[in-house]
């Protein structure tokens, strides 16, 4: 069974990242920058949100802060959103999900530039990603297709099942296993499938992006399969110095052995997800230096 580990093949990115950061500097004169947008006082946002500026400074980027309180007002939020989009010496832009009662997000995802869209979640990257034209893609799933792609793990004519409809993780998941090249059968599964374990029996790759803690079993899955776990959840944990510990969709210790390959929690997708976020950085930087170059 071999460990697919997400901190590896974010430091392979990294590592790419830096020489390319460096190149772009010295071609175009800036760096690539994010606005990062956080609304609330949320710790696990807060975590993510510190993850990222260290990410852009240990990058070389530029990143600009942005930290309002809980009771923004949606057009608060609006008007930032438009400075930002406006803001020539800023390539990117996200806000930090979940957002706080009282705030539409789907409102908030659409006012951000498609052209900054670094997090992928405006309804034209979705759309883009579904016909296979080229955009921004969700940093989760496109972390997937970075560990399949680093692990060379095929994906043609695999059966792919996911387990989990959400619009950042389950459904760009499926659109980026089943576009031409990649070439998988893709079953999407939810709360409302019936004898769901048959189903996942079947997978030869199986994605949990469910958000349940130990939700996949043993008896889901066929031997040698390739699990995926997308899931990261804290579980209270008394003797941990933070009071919680980490687990993902899948029941681990139970699942493993079964595999003939799987991911981590912690240190599998999840770390995959900042990676990818300064990969769309570095790729809304480079758009924006070849449109001012024309
Ligand atoms: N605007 C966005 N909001 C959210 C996204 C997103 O992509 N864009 N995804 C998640 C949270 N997220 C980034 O924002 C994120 C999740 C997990 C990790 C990560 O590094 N996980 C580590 C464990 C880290 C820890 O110790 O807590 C791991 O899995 O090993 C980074 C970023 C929801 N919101």
């Amino acid at each position: 069974m071999q460990i697919l580990s997400g901190k590896e093949v974010a430091q392979h990115v990294y590592d790419t990242l830096t020489e390319e950061a460096e190149q772009f500097l010295e071609d175009f004169g800036y760096v690539p920058t994010l606005a990062v947008v956080l609304v609330g006082e949320d710790p696990a946002s807060q975590s993510y949100v510190a993850g990222k500026k260290k990410a852009c400074l240990s990058l070389g980027f530029g990143h600009k802060d942005y930290h309002l309180p809980a009771d923004t007002s949606q057009e608060q939020l609006l008007d930032l959103i438009h400075q930002l989009n406006e803001d020539s010496s800023v390539h990117g832009i996200l806000v930090q999900m979940p957002l706080p009662d009282g705030l539409d997000p789907d409102k908030v995802i659409q006012s951000i530039s498609v052209e900054k869209d670094v997090d992928g979640f405006h309804p034209q990257s979705v759309g883009n990603l579904l016909i296979g034209n080229p955009g921004f893609v969700s940093c989760t799933p496109q972390g997937v297709m970075e560990i399949l792609d680093y692990y060379h793990i095929a994906t043609a004519g695999k059966h792919a099942v996911i387990v989990g409809r959400s619009n950042i993780v389950g459904k760009p998941m499926a659109s980026l296993l089943v576009q031409k090249g990649r070439d998988a059968t893709v079953t999407i599964c939810h709360s409302k499938t019936k004898d769901l374990p048959s189903i996942t029996r079947q997978a030869d790759i199986l994605i949990a992006a469910i958000g349940k803690p130990h939700f996949v079993t043993s008896d889901m899955v066929k031997e040698g399969t390739v699990v995926i776990d997308v899931g990261i959840n804290r579980i209270e944990d008394a003797s941990r110095k933070r009071g919680y510990r980490l687990v993902g969709d899948v029941d681990y210790d139970q699942v493993a052995p079964h595999c003939n390959a799987i991911t981590p929690v912690p240190g599998g997708v999840g770390v995959m997800t900042i990676a990818m976020l300064m990969k769309n950085t570095m790729q809304a930087a480079r758009q924006f230096a070849n449109k001012e170059v024309k």
